[in-house]
C-alpha cells in the first residue's frame, strides 16, 4: 500500500503529454493546446483603421475645414484629401492615407460643408496603424498556448481555419458488474443503475475531453481479458470501475496482469478509494477505480485529473487552499480521508454523509479536504487543507 503523496507522484511522474499532432477546424479547438508557433498570414488590423466615428482630417493651422467626401466601415475607395480639408468617418472604416487624424463627432460642430474643431488634433489619433497587433510574418501565438475564447477569437481575426493541436487522449470508461443496469430497464431484485460510467464521462466531457467511449464486462475472466485487450490497444487510458478489490468476481486485476499490465501501484493508503489501481501497458495508462460511485468520483479528481490534465498539456493539480473550518467532524479509523465539503470564502463546511456510495452528498460538494491519517476530529475554526473541484 502506498501513500497518497506516492501515489500522486507516480501517477504525475507516468503520465506524459500526448507528442502527437492533428489539425482541426478552429472552431473545434476550445481548449486545445497549440503544437506548433503560428505566424500571423496578414497585418492586423489589414490597414490604417478609424477607431472612432467622426471626421478624418488633414490637419492644418486652422480649426476648420472642409468637408469633401465619406468613408464607411467595409468601404474600398480611398479618397485624397488635401491640407484643410475632412472626410466623414466610421469606427472600423479604412482611414485615407493623406489623412493624419480622426476627430470624434462629439468634439466637431458642422455647418454649411464645414467642420469646426474645439482643439487642434493630436497627430495619427484615434488611427490604429496597420499590424499594430501583429505584422505580416511575426509570431501570432507561440506553440503550447491554450486556445481560450480570446486565442481563438484572435486567430480568427487572423483568418485562420485549420490549426495545428495536439490530439487529446484517447480515453475508455469500462463498468463492470452483474449487477448493473441501464435506465429504462426494471430495477429487479439484487440490481442497481449503472452511474460510474456517465458520471466519469461527464466530468471527462467538462474538462474538454472528447474520445470517450464507454464499455462495460460481465464478471468473467474472458470477457474481461478480451474486453481489456482491445481497448489497451486503442486508448491512451483505460478507466476501469469495479471490481477492483478482493471479492471472488473481481476479475479486472486477474485480467490486467494476464495482459502483463505493469502495476505501479495497487492500494493507496486513503479512504475512500483504498483499492485504486494504477498501472501501465505499453503506452496505455491504467486506473482501476473502486465501484462505490463516491470512492471512483474522488480517486477521479484527485489521480485521474491530474493525469489527464497532463497528458493534454494543462495544468495537472487541482487548487489547492487553506480554509477554515466550519464544521466539526470525527474520522473512524486511521486512514487519511478526503472529505467531501463546500467551500466559500476562505471557510470550509465537511458535510455529513461520506459514505463511498453516497453521490448524493458530491451534489452538494465543490471542494474535497483532506485529513491526516493521524488527526481524530476536525474542531471549528481549525486550518484545513482544501482542494477545489472544477465544478
Ligand atoms: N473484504 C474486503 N472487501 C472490500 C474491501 C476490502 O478491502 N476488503 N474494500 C472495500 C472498498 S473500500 C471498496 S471501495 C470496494 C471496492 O470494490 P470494487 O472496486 O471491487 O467494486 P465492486 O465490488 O464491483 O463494487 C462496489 C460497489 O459499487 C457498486 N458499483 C460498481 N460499479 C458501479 C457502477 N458502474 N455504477 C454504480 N455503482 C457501481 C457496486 O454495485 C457495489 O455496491 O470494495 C469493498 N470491499
Ligand atoms: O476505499 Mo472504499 O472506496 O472506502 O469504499
Amino acid at each position: 500500500m502506498v501513500s497518497i503523496e506516492e501515489a500522486l507522484n507516480a501517477v504525475l511522474k507516468n503520465s506524459k503529454k500526448i507528442s502527437s499532432e492533428t489539425k482541426l477546424p478552429l472552431e473545434n479547438c476550445t481548449n486545445a493546446i497549440l503544437s506548433q508557433d503560428i505566424f500571423s498570414p496578414i497585418n492586423m488590423p489589414p490597414f490604417r483603421q478609424s477607431a472612432m466615428d467622426g471626421y478624418a482630417v488633414n490637419a492644418h493651422e486652422h480649426l476648420s475645414y472642409s468637408l469633401v467626401g465619406e468613408v464607411k466601415a467595409g468601404d474600398s475607395h480611398q479618397p485624397k484629401i488635401n491640407s484643410g480639408e475632412a472626410i466623414r468617418i466610421f469606427t472600423g472604416a479604412p482611414v485615407p492615407s493623406s489623412a493624419n487624424a480622426v476627430v470624434i463627432q462629439e468634439e466637431v460642430e458642422v455647418k454649411n460643408g464645414n467642420i469646426f474643431l474645439e482643439k487642434f488634433p493630436r497627430e495619427k489619433q484615434n488611427i490604429r496603424p496597420a499590424g499594430e497587433q501583429v505584422r505580416e510574418g511575426e509570431l501570432a501565438l507561440k506553440k503550447g498556448s491554450k486556445l481560450t475564447p480570446a486565442e481563438i477569437g484572435y486567430l480568427a481575426s487572423l483568418g485562420l481555419e485549420n490549426i495545428p493541436i495536439y490530439k487529446k487522449p484517447a480515453i475508455a470508461i469500462v463498468t463492470t458488474g452483474n449487477e448493473l443496469i441501464s435506465a429504462g430497464e426494471t430495477l429487479t431484485y439484487g440490481k442497481i443503475y449503472e452511474s460510474n460510467s456517465k458520471m466519469l464521462k461527464s466530468a471527462l466531457i467538462s474538462l474538454g475531453f472528447d474520445k470517450i467511449s464507454l464499455h462495460t464486462v460481465k464478471d468473467s475472466y474472458e470477457d474481461t481479458y478480451h474486453k481489456l485487450k482491445d481497448l489497451i490497444a486503442e486508448n491512451d487510458l483505460v478507466l476501469i470501475t469495479g471490481g477492483v478489490s478482493v471479492g471472488d468476481y473481481d476479475f479486472v486485476g486477474q485480467a490486467l496482469k494476464g495482459l502483463e499490465t505493469k502495476e505501479i501501484f495497487y492500494k493507496v493508503n486513503q479512504k475512500p478509494g483504498k483499492p485504486l489501481f494504477f498501472g501501465k501497458n505499453g503506452r496505455t495508462l491504467i486506473f482501476g477505480l473502486p465501484g462505490n460511485p463516491a470512492a471512483a468520483l474522488t480517486c477521479f479528481y484527485m489521480y485521474v485529473y491530474p493525469s489527464v490534465q497532463k497528458m493534454a498539456g494543462y495544468d495537472p493539480l487541482l487548487k489547492k487552499v487553506i480554509a477554515t473550518s466550519s464544521s466539526h467532524f470525527v474520522k473512524k479509523g486511521d486512514r487519511p480521508q478526503f472529505l467531501k465539503a463546500i467551500y466559500k470564502e476562505g471557510k470550509v463546511t465537511v458535510l455529513e454523509g461520506q459514505s463511498s456510495a453516497m453521490l448524493q452528498t458530491f451534489t452538494l460538494a465543490n471542494a474535497l479536504v483532506k485529513m491526516d491519517g493521524d488527526r481524530e476530529e476536525i474542531k471549528i475554526n481549525d486550518s484545513l487543507e482544501v482542494f477545489l473541484l472544477p465544478v
